[in-house]
């Protein structure tokens, strides 16, 4: 198996180091490459965050987050030692044009000039702008320099555009790294493996011969620390407006010109033109919001999400979607899109549902087969398909699924998604990136769904945390005669 090549050295300037994403992701992450050889011994992390504390402190926080988010068989002292020497901390309020840029300053001239510099936003996106001018105004922004912006960009079209234009204002597009962290998970990858380097596939991958598709990712957890930025979210700006529809981008999209950037998001923001928009009928009829009550996750009782609010609330943290693609690939074909918090089991996955024949050679009518791409845990493919029973002299039909796990076939341990987006902004590598035309054409999309559920149009409903999600969920499917996955046999 080839192996992933170092980096060239460089300065990694995170605003917003003292946060969950930071802690729980990025680290680990930085820590993870290390340990495979691909962090140069002269590169360099630099936190920065408005409070005060001593660098020394900054590493110990850095330590313990290490401690909490990498495996225990993963956690190696003199590693961890080395990893702590890179990173460096400036207390900087990245928004106000009076602030510590003279500490970041001289740090930063410490390295060569060339020295590649990727300021990573990991604040509330509403800081973007300012960060960005203030970098530009202390000249911070070398020909070198790159950007990688969290998602969601904004909250709504309107805003997107206002961030993208500010910080459009001091970094080059191709500069820019738009994250989208689904992009950098291997099984989500290999979507574009699995259609374009297998022609038999390819072959079939269309409405002549698949009946539905299904994307999910469902999470066990509930808002955790984050309800104050989740409750003016919601799972359709959270997960929907980003992670999921860049899934169903690469499920639908045609075969690209190359395996450049451009070539991919081009095929990509076609997908997204083409989605249906949702008129007042299909709102009604093909989206289902709702809110987990009391129950159980993972054997244990915990509370509503309006008790951990301690609030009413209209926010919703379930969302499932028909979506359609107006085009002669997928004509008549429903994407099914689901996500939310509190189900019963993390599970992100892609079911491509295959047509059953529609006349029977056999004593019983043969069922769909399916293809499942897991996404994550769990990383690999089954596949179901219909043999002979052996144990019956008539041809009845059985069962049976090849199904591999990729983790365990190729004997590799499958990183984590930011892994390999944090070295690609260093490389300059923006294929697994998102193009500013990308967001504003998925935020053109779920407008008229967020102003539908935010008007009551669509009634919130509710699910126990535990369970797979609301009954109208289930019945969106069945008046078309499908059923999730989980309900399959
Ligand atoms: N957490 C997650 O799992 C995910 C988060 N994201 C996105 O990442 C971003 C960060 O999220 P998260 O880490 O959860 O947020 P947190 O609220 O946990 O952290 C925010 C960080 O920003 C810093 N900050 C706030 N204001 C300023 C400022 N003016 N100048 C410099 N730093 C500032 C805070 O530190 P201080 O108060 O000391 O300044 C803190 O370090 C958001 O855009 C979020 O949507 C995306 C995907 C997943
Ligand atoms: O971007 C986000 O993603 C996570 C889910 O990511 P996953 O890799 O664990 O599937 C979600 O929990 C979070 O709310 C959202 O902001």
């Amino acid at each position: 198996m080839t192996q992933a090549q170092q980096v060239k050295p460089f300065d990694y300037i995170i605003f917003g180091a003292t946060g969950d994403l930071t802690m729980r992701k990025l680290l680990p992450a930085f820590y993870y490459r290390l340990s495979a050889g691909q962090v140069p011994h002269n590169a360099r992390i630099i936190g920065t965050a408005r409070s005060p504390l001593e660098r020394s402190v900054y590493q110990d926080r850095a330590r313990d987050a290490l401690k909490r988010f990498v495996q225990p068989h993963d956690f190696h002292e003199d590693l961890v030692e080395q990893f702590l020497n890179m990173i460096h901390y400036v207390s900087l309020d990245g928004s106000k044009a009076e602030s510590n840029w003279e500490n970041l300053r001289s740090l930063l001239n410490e390295s060569p000039q060339e020295q590649i510099r990727v300021f990573y936003f990991a604040t509330a996106p509403n800081l973007y702008g300012a960060i960005s001018e203030n970098l530009h105004k202390e000249g911070l922004v070398t020909e070198e320099s790159r950007v990688v912006l969290e998602k969601p960009i904004g909250i709504d079209l309107a805003s997107a555009d206002q961030i993208n234009n500010e910080v459009g204002r001091f970094f080059k597009e191709n500069n820019v790294f738009r994250i989208d962290h689904y992009l950098g998970k291997e099984t989500v990858q290999d979507v574009i493996a699995l259609r374009f380097a297998n022609p038999a596939l390819e072959a079939v991958w269309s409405a002549k011969y698949i009946q539905s598709v299904q994307i999910t990712a469902a999470e066990t957890v509930g808002v955790e620390g984050r309800a104050a930025y989740y409750d003016h979210s919601g799972a359709l700006r959270d997960m929907v407006q980003n992670h999921l529809l860049q899934v169903l981008c690469l499920v639908a999209m045609e075969q690209p010109a190359s395996l450049e950037a451009d070539a991919v998001r081009d095929a990509k923001v076609k997908v997204l033109q083409s989605l249906r928009p949702m008129d007042e009928t299909r709102l009604k009829n093909d989206t289902v919001r709702g809110q987990y009550t009391a129950g159980q996750s993972n054997g244990i009782a915990v509370p509503g999400y309006l008790q951990e609010l301690g609030e009413s609330s209209n926010t919703e943290t379930y969302v499932a979607l028909r979506a359609e693609i107006d085009n002669p690939r997928w004509n008549g074909v429903p994407f099914y899109i689901r996500t939310a918090k509190r189900l019963k089991q993390k599970v992100s996955e892609i079911v491509i549902r295959f047509k059953a024949p529609e006349t029977s050679l056999f004593p019983q009518q043969p069922r769909s087969s399916l293809l499942v791409i897991r996404i994550q845990p769990d990383e690999g493919l089954s596949w179901s398909l219909e043999t002979k029973n052996p144990l019956d002299d008539n041809f009845a039909l059985q069962k049976a699924t090849l199904d591999v796990n990729f983790s365990k076939a190729f004997d590799v341990r499958y990183p984590d998604a930011y892994e390999r987006l944090l070295l690609d902004a260093v490389r300059g590598y923006p294929v697994l990136f998102i193009r500013r035309d990308e967001v504003e054409a998925a935020w053109r999309w779920v407008a008229p769904i967020m102003e539908a559920w935010a008007n009551n149009e669509v009634p919130m409903t509710e699910y126990k945390a535990g369970s797979w999600g609301p009954k109208q969920a289930e019945e969106m499917l069945a008046a078309r005669g499908d059923v999730w996955h989980e309900d399959m046999e």
